[in-house]
């Protein structure tokens, strides 16, 4: 399939890699003339245009819009060439479909929220689309995007707190990294089996929560002996605020 990819930063870079692995895509890819794109491109492997008519007239099924939020619309104002045959995917967080259809009204429109695992195909991809958007259409985004990660349909109001959730919580989930790397380090580990480390338990923790579907609260009990150690880390947790530190996260990022 023909994939294009409109925006070549950090979300556009991660949804590339994670769909360059599958050789049945051809990616192309458009961004203003930018040298670290061009180095890109020979490293992944993927077509690169720096014209947005020129990238149109190569009729990718599915286009991708990774452009910054602020300009997505203008940019999607351009895109008047395609026909009916490509659908277009806009991952710019705050913009609703509805203000996309003033441009293109003779497209199917879907949004998304990834996430950057999409880059290692695991990513967290929130989906919303249009009522109206016909079956064929919708199982045919949804089976693409499956190939980057878990795919979770949401109405458009609820695409807010799942983009927040699954799209800014990469970022604070590589903090809670950091500080456990910066802990084992304090106490005599090198950085790199540090980072390991952290790394590996939180990926087996997740891991455990996702398969078995039990409360975390649940599985925390498992972890916490009677007068074990784990339950005198679990106070200092609680007296520093860490859940309301994380709640707090969410919602002053679920405001913007
Ligand atoms: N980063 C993330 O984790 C997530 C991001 N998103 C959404 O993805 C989008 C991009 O975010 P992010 O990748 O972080 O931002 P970046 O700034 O890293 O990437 C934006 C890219 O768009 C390019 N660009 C700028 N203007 C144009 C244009 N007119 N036409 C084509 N390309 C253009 C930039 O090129 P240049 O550098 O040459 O200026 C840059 O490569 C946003 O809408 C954001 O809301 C959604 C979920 C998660
Ligand atoms: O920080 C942002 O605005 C984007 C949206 C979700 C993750 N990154």
């Amino acid at each position: 399939m023909k994939i294009g990819i409109i925006g070549v930063g950090h979300m556009g870079t991660a949804i590339i890699e994670g769909l360059r692995v599958n050789p049945d895509n051809e990616i192309i890819a458009e961004n203003p003339v930018n040298p670290r794109v061009d180095k890109l491109a020979q490293e992944l492997g993927f077509s690169l245009y720096n014209d947005i008519n020129e990238f149109q007239k190569q009729k990718p099924e599915i286009i991708i819009l990774t452009t910054p939020a602020e300009i997505t619309l203008r940019v999607a104002n351009q895109l008047r060439q395609l026909d009916s045959s490509t659908i277009v995917i806009s991952a710019a967080a705050g913009i609703k479909i509805a203000e996309f259809r003033q441009f293109l009204s003779h497209l199917d429109i879907v949004r998304i929220i990834p996430n950057i695992p999409v880059s290692v195909n695991a990513g967290t991809i929130g989906l919303s689309c249009e009522d109206d958007l016909d079956e064929e259409s919708k199982t045919k985004v949804i089976n693409f995007l499956k190939q980057l990660g878990d795919v979770i349909p949401v109405k458009e109001n609820d695409l807010s707190i799942v983009g927040t959730i699954g799209g800014c919580g990469p970022a604070f989930v590589d903090i809670f990294l950091d500080a456990l790397g910066d802990a084992a380090v304090l106490n005599g580990l090198n950085r790199d089996t540090a980072n390991q480390l952290a790394a590996s338990m939180v990926e087996g923790s997740a891991k455990l929560a996702y398969r078995t579907k039990l409360a975390p609260a649940l599985l925390r009990d498992k972890v916490c002996s009677p007068g074990g150690t784990t339950i005198q880390g679990v106070q200092a947790l609680e007296k520093n605020g860490f859940r309301y530190a994380i709640m707090d996260a969410v919602n002053k990022a679920n405001k913007n």
